[in-house]
C-alpha cells in the first residue's frame, strides 16, 4: 500500500530521516513509536505526501510519487483517512458538518441526514453531539470526531498522529478499540504514538508491528513491547 526504499527527509537543516525503509502490506497493523523530535510525523507527512522525500522512492497504491500530477495526488490522498496530532475544525459549524466536509468537497450527499454520516457518529459514540459545535466538545470527542473524519471517505489506509493524545487511559482504550476495528475491516493502519501502554493493549488485540523512530533510522522495536 505505502513503500518507503531508502527514503531520507531534511528540512533544510541537517537530515532528519536517512535511508528510512518502509513497506506497509495491505491489512496491516503499524506502531511508529520514538522519541519527541525524531521525525514520527514527518514520516506520516510522507506518508500522505504533504512531505515529499528528499531522496529515494516513495510509492504509494503501487504508484512513485514523482510520477503522479496534481490530480493523481488529490486523487491517492481520498484513499488514506489522516487524523492529525491537532485534530482541528471549523469551530463555528456543528459536528456534523464538520465530518461531513470531506463529502461536500468531492460533491458527494453531506447532509446531515445521510444515513452513512449517521452511522458513523454512533460508532464513535457522538450521536448526541451532532449539532455541538468543536469548541463545546472534551478532548475525547474531539479524538473521536477526528477519527470520524478521517474514514468518512472510507479510506484503505488510515494514519494517525498521536490519537490518544491528552485523553485519559479508557479513553485511549476506547479510541485503540476504533483502530482495531477498523483494522478488522481490512484497512491498513499505521499509529504515531509516544504511549507504550497502549501499544501492549493493541498487541492482546491485533497482531502489530512496532517501529521505533531514533537518530533518522527506523528499527523494529525491542522486546519490552
Ligand atoms: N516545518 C518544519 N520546518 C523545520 N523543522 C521542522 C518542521 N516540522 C518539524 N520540524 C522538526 O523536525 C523534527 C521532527 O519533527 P516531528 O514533528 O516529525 O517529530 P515527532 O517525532 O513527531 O515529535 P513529537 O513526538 O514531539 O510529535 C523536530 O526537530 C522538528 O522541530
Amino acid at each position: 500500500m505505502i513503500e518507503l526504499n531508502d527514503v531520507a527527509y531534511s528540512y533544510g537543516n541537517g537530515t532528519l530521516l536517512g535511508d528510512v525503509t518502509l513497506h506497509l502490506a495491505p491489512g496491516s497493523f503499524h506502531f511508529l513509536t520514538g522519541p519527541s523530535g525524531a521525525g514520527k510525523s514527518t514520516l506520516l507527512k510522507l506518508c500522505y505526501m504533504e512531505l515529499l522525500p528528499t531522496s529515494g522512492q516513495l510509492s504509494i497504491f503501487g504508484r512513485d510519487v514523482k510520477s503522479m500530477s496534481r490530480d493523481d495526488v488529490a486523487r491517492t490522498r481520498r484513499r488514506i483517512g489522516v487524523v492529525h496530532q491537532d485534530c482541528q475544525f471549523l469551530d463555528h459549524l456543528p459536528l456534523t458538518e464538520n465530518l461531513a466536509m470531506p463529502l461536500a468537497v468531492t460533491g458527494r450527499d453531506a447532509a446531515p441526514e445521510d444515513q452513512n454520516l449517521k452511522e458513523l457518529m454512533a460508532w464513535v459514540g457522538l450521536s448526541s453531539r451532532a449539532d455541538a459545535l468543536p469548541p463545546q466538545l472534551s478532548g475525547g470527542e474531539r479524538q473521536r470526531a477526528a477519527l470520524a473524519r478521517a474514514v468518512i471517505m472510507d479510506p484503505e489506509i488510515v494514519l494517525a498522529d498521536e490519537p490518544t493524545g491528552n485523553v485519559d487511559w479508557e479513553m485511549s482504550l476506547r479510541l485503540l478499540q476504533l483502530l482495531v476495528e477498523l483494522n478488522r475491516m481490512g484497512k491498513t493502519i499505521l499509529v504515531a504514538t509516544h504511549d507504550l501502554n497502549l501499544i501492549r493493549a493493541a498487541k492482546t488485540q491485533v497482531s502489530a508491528r512496532v517501529l521505533r523512530i531514533a537518530g533518522g533510522t527506523l528499527s523494529l522495536a525491542g522486546a519490552e513491547l
